[in-house]
């Protein structure tokens, strides 16, 4: 480690501290080259003028659904004229009229009235610019299950497709993300709506530790100087991001280390660093993986850690617990059991002697859960 005793307060270790940063977009999405080839074939149409085909991006959270969509958005817009894309964050803008707002804003090229109007006319206004413009229009929804409430997602899409449906000049493509575990297009939007939908799966498989040491790689490059990251520290940073499953945590816990580095005068990070900030990371995983579990998993999930601190609990001792308080069957059962370790909220060890009997330890303390459920 290189010590340095005067790191000045105009000293940093940062080049770039924003590449840390969770929404920056790095220049390269290494490791999606599928994802955006597939993405790339459905919204083809769209340059020669015709209608582009939909798509639903799912993964769990951190796995480059919104940085690859973006990421095609952006090529899109420098590279294409006649095709207009339109990125809506469903997180931040979840009802109708915000939706619709920013769609507007986009294609007509100017904020609507704040007042007394509503979101049908900001639709109508918008189909009749994208006819006068001669345009096609690709809205993504990015984190769509934000739009699931008081059925706000069927309004939207209703009005989306219906456009194309009352005047076929009006071409508008429609890409969704998210990283709800079991969202089911046809269950939770109304038979019509989906059918119009028609959109094929794209699946955003959780990193691997190579992918995930790539990744944080070229991120570290652009974000601090030489030596700041050793191969060591960095080894630790990518077996502590493989086990969250998110890789916010990874570039959380770089940016906290770094600066924990600085405050200390140090110029380079140390393993204790990652340890001491790897603390608060870890929760931001749980936080993201909370806000989208089924309640069926969520409830064996808070289950599981308060049956915590005691000696590790086997799937058959939890299903008797379980079957206290919900009527459901061992296969359902083991299916969520399997999907909360498959979603690295608890660790599941299979006994292999005895069929289908596995046993449980979790991964997040019950006070830890309540934390990042209020
Ligand atoms: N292939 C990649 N190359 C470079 N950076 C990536 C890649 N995939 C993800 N990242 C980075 O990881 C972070 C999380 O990625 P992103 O927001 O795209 O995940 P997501 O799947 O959309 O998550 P969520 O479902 O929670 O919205 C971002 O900061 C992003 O820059």
């Amino acid at each position: 480690m290189i010590q340095s005793p005067f790191l000045l307060a105009d000293q940093t270790l940062f080049k770039n501290i924003d590449a840390f940063e969770f929404d920056y977009i790095p220049d390269q999405v290494i490791f999606r080259e599928e994802q955006i080839s597939e993405l790339a074939f459905r919204v083809r149409p769209g340059v020669f003028g015709a209608r582009p085909a939909s798509a639903i991006c799912r993964g769990p959270p951190g796995t480059g659904k919104t940085t690859t969509v973006k990421h095609l958005l952006a090529e899109i817009a420098e590279s294409q004229k006649r095709l207009v894309p339109v990125y809506v964050n469903c997180q931040t803008d979840h009802t109708r009229y915000a939706v619709f707002s920013r769609i507007y804003r986009r294609v007509v090229g100017h904020a609507p009235p704040r007042t007394g109007v509503a979101a049908t006319v900001l639709a109508d206004a918008i189909a009749a610019s994208i006819i006068k413009q001669k345009i096609v229009v690709l809205v993504c929804l990015d984190d769509f299950q934000y739009l699931l409430s008081e059925d706000t997602a069927n309004a939207v899409l209703y009005s989306l497709l219906r456009m194309y449906l009352n005047h076929s000049d009006c071409r508008v493509g429609v890409i969704l993300t998210t990283s709800e575990m079991d969202l089911d297009v046809s269950r939770v939007l109304e038979s019509g709506v989906a059918s119009s939908l028609c959109a094929d799966d794209i699946s955003f498989p959780r990193y691997t530790p190579d992918e995930i040491r790539e990744i944080l790689r070229i991120r570290v490059r652009e974000a601090v100087w030489p030596g700041v990251i050793s191969s060591e520290v960095l080894d630790l940073i990518v077996w502590k991001t493989h086990k969250a499953g998110d890789l916010r945590v990874g570039l959380d816990l770089l940016k906290r280390a770094v600066l924990m580095a600085e405050r200390n005068a140090r110029s380079s990070v140390v393993r204790e660093d990652i340890l001491l900030a790897y603390g608060d990371a870890r929760l931001i995983t749980l936080k993201k993986m909370i806000r989208v579990l089924p309640p069926g998993e969520r409830a064996l999930l808070d289950l599981i850690a308060d049956s915590g601190g005691g000696d590790p609990l086997t799937s058959g001792e939890l299903y008797n617990r379980l079957t206290d308080d919900e009527e459901i069957s061992y296969t359902t059962f083991y299916e969520r059991l399997k999907r909360l370790a498959e979603y690295g909220l608890v660790n599941l060890r299979i006994r292999q002697k005895k069929g289908r009997t596995s046993v449980i330890t979790p991964r997040y303390e019950a006070e830890e859960i309540q934390a990042v459920s209020r």
